[in-house]
C-alpha cells in the first residue's frame, strides 16, 4: 500500500488527487496499485492528515467549493508525514530558480527520511539534481521527475527507457505551454494580456508567470534536456534565453505575411567540446512540423543515432495533464 504525502496542493496537486480519486479501482485492477493519501501539506488550503487515509473526494469537494481543508483531518506538517506516515512524497510546490526553496528542502528531507519522491518542481532539478540523485541512491529510494518537462507527455522516461541504447545528438522543440498558448491566441486576435490571463485561469502558467513569458521556464527545461538527455552539466544561466514578452500583434502579423508562425523554440545540441542550449522565438514556415503545434501543446524532436528523428507531441501544461506525470512516476515505483 502506497502511503502518499502531497506537498503543494495547487493546480498540479489537485490534478493528481482528481486522478487518484477517479481511477482508484482501475489502478488497483490494472496495476495492483493501492494507496492512501495520508496527508496534504499546503499553506493556502491547510495541512491535514489521517494515518488511515484522507477522504480524497471530500478534499476535492472543499477545493471546488473554495473552502479550506481544515477539519478534514488532523493538523499536520511535513515532519508528521516523514515519521513513517508516508512512503512517497509527491512534491508540487512552486518552482523557484533562485534557491529552489521550499521544494529543495522538502525533497532533501523526504529522501533523507527514506521516502521516495515524485516531483514536478523544476527548481530542485535545476539547482541540485546530482545531489538529490546521490541522496536517493544512498537511501535506497527514487527521485522521479517526469513532470518537469512536457507535463504528463512522456519525455524523461521515454528517453531513459524507450530510447535506451540510442545516443541523443540534439533535442529541439516547444517546451512551454503558456507561451505557445499565448502566441496561438494572439494569432487568433487576442491581446497579450488577455491571453496570459486565460493561460493562468487554465492552470498552465507558473505561480509567477514572468518565468513563462521571459523564457526562464523554457530555459530550465533546456537545462534539464542538456543534463538528462545529453549528459552535459549546464546551469540555467548557461542557456541563451529570450522570451516572448516583447512580441506584439505587429510581430505576429509580420511573420504571417511571410507565411510563417512565431514559436518559442528550445534547442540543445552538441557543439565542439560542449553543448549549446538556446531558447528564443523563431519564425517557422507553416510547412515546419512545429508550426502546427498550437495552444498548450508541446513537442520535442530527439535526433538520435539509431532511429534518426523521434518526435513526441502532447500537452505541456495543465492540472490533470501534470497530475498524470506524478501518477506515471508513482506507477513506476509500484513496478
Ligand atoms: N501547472 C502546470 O501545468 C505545471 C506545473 N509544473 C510545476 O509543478 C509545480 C506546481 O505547479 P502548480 O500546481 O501549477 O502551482 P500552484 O501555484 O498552483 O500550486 C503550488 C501550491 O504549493 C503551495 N505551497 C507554497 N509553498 C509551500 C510550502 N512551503 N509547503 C507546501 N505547499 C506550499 C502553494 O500555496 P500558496 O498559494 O499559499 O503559496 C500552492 O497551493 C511547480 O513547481 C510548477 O513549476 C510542472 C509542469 C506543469
Ligand atoms: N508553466 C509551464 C508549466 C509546465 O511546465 C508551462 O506553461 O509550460
Amino acid at each position: 500500500m502506497w502511503k502518499i504525502g502531497l506537498v503543494g496542493c495547487g493546480n498540479v496537486g489537485l490534478g493528481l488527487l482528481r486522478i487518484l480519486e477517479a481511477k482508484r479501482g482501475d489502478l488497483e485492477n490494472r496495476y495492483g496499485f493501492t494507496y492512501a493519501v495520508t496527508g496534504v501539506v499546503d499553506p493556502f488550503r491547510g495541512s491535514v492528515g489521517d494515518e488511515r487515509g484522507l477522504d480524497v473526494a471530500a478534499l476535492l469537494a472543499a477545493a471546488d467549493g473554495g473552502k479550506s481543508f481544515r477539519g478534514l483531518g488532523d493538523p499536520i506538517d511535513l515532519d508528521w508525514l516523514l515519521e513513517g506516515r508516508a512512503n512517497v512524497i509527491a512534491e508540487a510546490t512552486p518552482t523557484n530558480l533562485v534557491d529552489a526553496m521550499p521544494g529543495l528542502d522538502h525533497i532533501r528531507r523526504a529522501l533523507a527520511a527514506g521516502c521516495h519522491v515524485v516531483s514536478t518542481n523544476k527548481g530542485p532539478v535545476s539547482l541540485a539534481l546530482p545531489e538529490l540523485q546521490a541522496l536517493a541512491r544512498e537511501r535506497g529510494v527514487q527521485y522521479r521527475i517526469e513532470g518537469v518537462l512536457l507535463s504528463g507527455t512522456p519525455a524523461i522516461n521515454l528517453a531513459g527507457e524507450a530510447l535506451a541504447g540510442c545516443d541523443i545528438l540534439s533535442v529541439q522543440g516547444i517546451v512551454n505551454g503558456t507561451t505557445n498558448f499565448i502566441l496561438t491566441r494572439m494569432e487568433e486576435g487576442a491581446d497579450y494580456g488577455a491571453a496570459l490571463a486565460e493561460a493562468q485561469a487554465l492552470g498552465y502558467a507558473e505561480t509567477d508567470p514572468t518565468a513563462d513569458v521571459e523564457g526562464w521556464d523554457a530555459a530550465v527545461k533546456a537545462q534539464v534536456m542538456a543534463n538528462v538527455f545529453l549528459g552535459q552539466s549546464l546551469a540555467v544561466d548557461d542557456v541563451e534565453r529570450l522570451g516572448i514578452s516583447h512580441l506584439t500583434g505587429a510581430d505576429i502579423d509580420a511573420a504571417r505575411a511571410k507565411g510563417c508562425r512565431l514559436k518559442l523554440i528550445a534547442e540543445v545540441e552538441r557543439s565542439g567540446e560542449g553543448v549549446r542550449a538556446t531558447v528564443a522565438p523563431r519564425e517557422l514556415p507553416l510547412s515546419h512540423p512545429l508550426a502546427g503545434v498550437s495552444g498548450a501543446i508541446n513537442a520535442l524532436t530527439f535526433r538520435t543515432d539509431h532511429l534518426g528523428d523521434v518526435t513526441i507531441v502532447g500537452p505541456g501544461a495543465g492540472r490533470v495533464e501534470t497530475g498524470q506525470a506524478l501518477l506515471v512516476d508513482l506507477l513506476a515505483l509500484n513496478r
